[in-house]
């Protein structure tokens, strides 16, 4: 992300300082970022003296009189803390300290910081010198001064901010969380990666989640599940592979990236790239597929398109509504604009949130309902209280909402 994120800078003429921590690292970043900007100023034809000037450097100390800094570490808590206590000490008083994290608690990250006020948020999205989003994450201590300025700076990026509360994932990807675990049970239950992508695509996605996964790079997920106790030296011994909690939990992903199957960055994920970036289906993940079917007993079944399309998008919408009701987001529109710039949801479908309207309220309840019904043990597939109190109100339209939202409590 961090090169992505200097290429973002660099476009809008801002200077930077890109550190790492091993020279291998630092020379295969510069060799990436160079070549983005290379095809930036061919494709959009901007001379070079209009780039932000960017050095490379393994002295953190180089910071000491920057602005701004944005921290892209590995999704590490105590790695974070670290970094966000090595910059206190190095950085200006006045620098503000961004994160971009994917999920991760913004006010535990800013406790290491001498100013956790001066802690923000900054979630880009891959590619980051592409996505148009940018989620400022304001947690309970950050300043209005330091939420302005990351707005500011997306502004400058020519990105769109959309302010955010602070929980685990925020708001797009605990979106994410339903939706790509539904993804992993219809794996389980029988479909393949390729099956999944290609209703999801044809809904209009820009790429389906597997296809995301692996851009994204599957240790992100994977690094935060070991963070949250899923998975990893944190699970208690003699934990079921299937259940975490009473509930179903897939630990399909692990799998892969135990075996090193990262995505992209390793050639392998749930697809083959034998040429950068191209995806072919690999059948070595489809003899996985059913070994571990059989390991744990699942008898296979080929799972139809709708029920592809109806588990994915109604689990994560379901979670937009979870979230209205507890103020992380400040509006359904919010969530939409979130969706649609920063995941590639078919802008012609408005949104998530705008979505549900259309197909109907009642109709994603009843569903979710079915859903819930047939898989007791997935908690997130029970109807939020929001979305019934909707129904119960006769599914007044997507800008009406907010009427109702400000009852409950607003974290922004
Ligand atoms: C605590 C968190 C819990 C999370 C639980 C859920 C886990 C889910 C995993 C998520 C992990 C966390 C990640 C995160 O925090 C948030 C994210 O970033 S999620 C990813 C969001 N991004 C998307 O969904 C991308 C959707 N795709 C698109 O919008 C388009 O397909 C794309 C823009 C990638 C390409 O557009 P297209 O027009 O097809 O291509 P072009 O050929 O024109 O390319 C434009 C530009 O993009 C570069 N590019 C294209 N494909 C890729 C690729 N596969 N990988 C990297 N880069 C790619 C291409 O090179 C071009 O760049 P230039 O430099 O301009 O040449
Ligand atoms: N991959 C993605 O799609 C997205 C990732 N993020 C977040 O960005 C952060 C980085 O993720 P990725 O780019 O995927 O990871 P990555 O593994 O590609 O890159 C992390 C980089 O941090 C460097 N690093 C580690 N410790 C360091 C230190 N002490 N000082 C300087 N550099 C150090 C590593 O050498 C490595 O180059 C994570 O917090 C992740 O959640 C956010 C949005 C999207």
């Amino acid at each position: 992300m961090g090169r992505g994120i200097a290429v973002s800078l660099s476009r809008a003429g801002i200077p930077v300082i890109a550190v790492e921590t091993e020279q291998k690292r630092l020379k295969a970043g510069r060799k990436a970022v160079n070549s983005m900007l290379t095809r930036e100023s061919q494709k959009r034809g901007l001379a070079e003296a209009h780039l932000g000037s960017i050095s490379f450097t393994l002295d953190l100390r180089k910071l000491r009189d920057t602005d701004l800094v944005i921290e892209a570490v590995f999704e590490d808590m105590a790695l974070k803390k670290q970094i966000f206590s090595k910059l206190s000490s190095v950085c200006r008083p006045d620098a503000l300290l961004c994160t971009n994290t994917s999920g991760l608690n913004i006010d535990e990250i800013a406790s290491a910081a001498s100013r956790p006020e001066l802690v923000v948020g900054t979630h880009f999205f891959a590619p980051a010198h592409v996505m148009k989003l940018l989620e400022v994450v304001c947690g309970p201590r950050t300043s209005p001064v330091a939420v302005a300025t990351a707005m500011q700076l997306a502004k400058r990026l020519e990105k769109i901010g959309v302010v955010v509360g602070n929980c685990s994932g925020f708001v797009g990807n605990r979106m994410m969380r339903p939706y790509t675990e539904q993804a992993y049970y219809l794996l389980e239950e029988g479909a393949r990666p390729e099956e999944v992508d290609l209703v999801l695509e044809e809904f209009g996605f820009a790429m389906g989640i597997f296809r995301v996964m692996d851009l994204s790079g599957l240790d992100v997920g994977w690094r935060s599940r070991k963070e949250l106790g899923l998975t990893g030296p944190k699970l208690p011994p003699g934990t079921e592979a299937r259940s975490r909690g009473g509930r179903r939990y897939s630990p399909l992903p692990d799998i892969l990236c135990e075996s090193g199957r990262l995505g992209q960055k390793t050639g392998r994920g749930w697809y083959l790239y034998e040429k950068e970036r191209v995806a072919t289906p690999d059948p070595w993940l489809q003899s996985f597929l059913e070994d571990y079917r059989s390991r744990f007993g699942i008898q296979s079944r080929r799972v139809g398109q709708d029920e592809i399309l109806e588990r994915c998008l109604y689990s994560l919408i379901n979670e937009g509504f979870r979230i209205l009701q507890e103020g992380i987001a400040a509006s359904p529109e919010d969530i939409d604009v979130i969706y649609v710039s920063g995941y590639g949801w078919p802008r012609h479908r408005g949104g998530p949130m705008f979505y549900a309207w259309m197909v109907g309220l009642p109709k994603v309840l009843d569903k979710l309902e079915h859903y819930h019904r047939t898989h007791p043990d997935i908690p997130n597939l029970a109807p939020s209280s929001m979305l019934r109190k909707l129904v119960a109100r006769g599914s007044p339209p997507v800008h009406q909402w907010r009427a109702l939202i400000q009852q409950h409590s607003s974290q922004l």
